[in-house]
């Protein structure tokens, strides 16, 4: 049984929106209720650090979500400039391989060196987006084997490069606690309360099924910012967990 504060504390609003107006009122209709905020890339290349630094400034958990994919060097430099914005999660993709991964870990260190009291995030990876079924993983990517199979790989590369946790979809939680181990944390977007649309995405659960699995936090955008009454909507999302 989850108290109202910790259901709210496992939900991540996907801030997907153009600007920081449109942002702002989704903020300003959830206040008071102690979830966390993402920050896509949407909203980050149109508003910019600065909105991610005003987010923290009010309290808010802020999860960036940019998705770094390049080579070591670059993911690093990246990696040590979204660590100095004092955020409390961002991501990598694992597709980038383990040097990449630990190239992020080691941006990260360089900051909390250089400016002592920022805050320590954690660095999770990407594993198969949701919106990928098994069809297109094996007919279209050409990575043959199960979905299931392919995130497990990404997590247990992620662990060793010294990662604290994998996006993935609730459906591949189970296995990825398995594989490593129940404080390895588990974020899972594909969630769909029962009737929503699905969108885009392929790989989804319910809320109350995701919890079931095990996730540690859910990332959810269109079924709370695309719903007549946001609050509303998130505040239905936190029953169904408690
Ligand atoms: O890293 C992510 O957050 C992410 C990974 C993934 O595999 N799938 C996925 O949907 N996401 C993000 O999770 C959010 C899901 O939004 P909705 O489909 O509107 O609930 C979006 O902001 C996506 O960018």
């Amino acid at each position: 049984m989850l108290s109202r504060e910790e259901a709210a504390g496992r939900v991540m609003v996907a801030l997907d929106y153009p600007g920081a107006a449109s942002a702002e009122a989704l903020v300003r209709s959830l206040e008071g209720i102690p979830c966390y905020m993402k920050v896509g890339m949407q909203l980050f290349y149109a508003a910019g650090p600065g909105f991610v630094t005003e987010l923290k400034a009010r309290g808010y958990k802020v999860f960036l979500d940019l998705k770094m994919h390049d080579i070591p060097n670059t993911v690093k430099g990246g990696a040590n400039s979204i660590a100095k914005l004092g955020v409390d999660m961002f991501n990598v993709h694992a597709a980038g391989g383990t040097a990449m991964m630990k190239a992020a870990m080691e941006g990260v260190e360089a900051a909390l060196a250089a400016e002592p009291g920022l805050r320590r995030p954690l660095v999770i990876a990407v594993t198969q987006l949701t919106s990928t079924s098994q069809a297109v993983l094996n007919d279209e990517i050409g990575i043959d084997g199960s979905v299931a199979d392919a995130v497990v790989r990404y997590a247990r590369l992620a662990r060793e490069a010294g990662l604290g946790g994998v996006v993935a979809s609730p459906q591949e939680v189970r296995l990825i606690k398995e594989a490593c181990g129940p404080s390895f944390r588990t974020i899972t977007p594909g969630i769909r309360p029962a009737g929503a649309d699905i969108g885009d995405q392929s790989r989804i659960m319910t809320p109350r099924e995701a919890l079931a699995q095990g996730t540690d936090y859910m990332v959810i955008g269109r079924p709370i910012t695309a719903a007549p009454s946001p609050r509303e909507a998130l505040e239905t999302i936190i029953e169904e967990l408690m």
